[in-house]
C-alpha cells in the first residue's frame, strides 16, 4: 500500500506582496525519488523549504509524516528529514568526522555509534577508500565534499532527503558520476524518498520517478518522464521538452 509522506494542500508563499507560491497542492509516497524542475526562480527552493521547516507556507497546509513541519521541534524534524545543497555547507574548520557528527550527536548518540556510523556513512557515499574522516574539507575535492555532504544528510539515517541543486556547482563528468551514485544510492536504501531540485532537464528526468515542472509558483506537470515526454500537459512543458530537443539537434549538426 503506498504511503504519503510529504503532503501540501493549497499551499502559497508570499514574500511581502510577492506571491511566489500560488495554490500548490501535491503528495509525495515513501519511497519515491521526485525531481522538481523549473526555471530560475520559479519557486523550487522554497517549495522545499516549506518541507524542513525553513520557510513557513503563508496560507494552505504542509504536512510531513503527519507532521506540521513548523509545529515539529528540531532533533524530530532532523530525524525525518536530511537536506544537501549546492553550497554543501560542510564547517570549515572541522574534521570530515565531526562535520558528520553533528545531527548524531544532536540525538544524543554514544562516542562508538557515532564512530561506528561514520564507517558506514563513507561506504555508502563510496569514500571508504582512504583516511578522509580527520581531513578539514578543504582537504577534499568539489565532489569528494558534496558526497560528505550527502552521508552527513544521511547520518541519523531519515526516511527522507531534501536535495537543493546538488551538483550544480560541479564539472560535467563529475556530475554525471554523482547522478548515477545518487540513484544507486536510492535504489539501495529503498523505502527512503529523495527530493531532489534542479533546472538540468536531464538530471530531472534521470533520476525522477516523477517529475514536477514548476512554472512562476504553480505546476505545469507532476507524472512520470514517460508520461511527460509522450503528452506534455501545457505548452510550458512542451516548449521545455522542445529546448532540449533543439540542444541535440545543434549537437548532432556540430559533430556528423
Ligand atoms: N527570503 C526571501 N525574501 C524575499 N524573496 C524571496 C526569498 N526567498 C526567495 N524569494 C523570491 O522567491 C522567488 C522564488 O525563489 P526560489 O529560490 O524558490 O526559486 P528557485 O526556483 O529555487 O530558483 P533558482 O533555480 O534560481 O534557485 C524568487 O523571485 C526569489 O527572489
Amino acid at each position: 500500500m503506498t504511503k504519503e509522506v510529504i503532503k501540501f494542500d493549497h499551499v502559497s508563499k508570499s514574500f511581502g506582496d510577492h506571491q511566489v507560491i500560488k495554490d500548490l497542492s501535491f503528495t509525495i509516497n515513501a519511497g519515491e525519488f521526485i525531481t522538481i524542475l523549473g526555471t530560475s526562480g520559479c519557486g523550487k527552493t522554497t517549495t522545499l523549504k516549506m518541507i524542513n521547516g525553513l520557510l513557513t507556507a503563508s496560507s494552505g497546509q504542509v504536512l510531513v509524516n503527519g507532521l506540521d513541519p513548523q509545529t515539529t521541534d528540531l532533533v524530530a524534524l532532523r530525524r525525518q528529514i536530511g537536506y544537501v545543497v549546492q553550497q554543501v555547507g560542510l564547517f570549515p574548520h572541522m574534521t570530515i568526522a565531526d562535520n558528520l557528527s553533528i545531527t548524531p550527536k544532536l540525538m544524543g548518540w554514544n562516542q562508538e555509534q557515532i564512530k561506528q556510523r561514520n564507517l558506514e556513512l563513507l561506504k555508502l557515499v563510496d569514500m571508504d577508500n582512504g583516511d578522509y574522516l580527520n581531513r578539514y574539507p578543504r582537504e577534499l575535492s568539489g565532489g569528494q565534499q558534496q558526497r560528505i555532504g550527502v552521508a552527513r544528510a544521511l547520518a541519523a539515517n531519515p526516511p527522507i532527503v531534501l536535495f537543493d541543486e546538488p551538483l550544480g556547482a560541479l564539472d560535467a563528468l563529475t556530475r554525471l558520476n554523482l547522478q548515477e551514485d545518487l540513484k544507486k544510492l536510492h535504489q539501495q536504501l529503498n523505502d527512503h524518498t529523495f527530493v531532489l531540485v534542479t533546472h538540468d532537464i536531464n538530471e530531472a528526468f534521470f533520476l525522477g520517478q516523477r517529475v514536477m515542472i514548476m512554472d512562476q509558483g504553480h505546476i505545469e506537470q507532476f507524472a512520470d518522464p514517460q508520461t511527460i515526454i509522450d503528452q506534455p500537459a501545457t505548452p510550458f512543458v512542451k516548449a521545455l521538452l522542445q529546448t532540449e530537443i533543439d540542444h541535440q539537434r545543434i549537437w548532432r549538426e556540430r559533430h556528423d
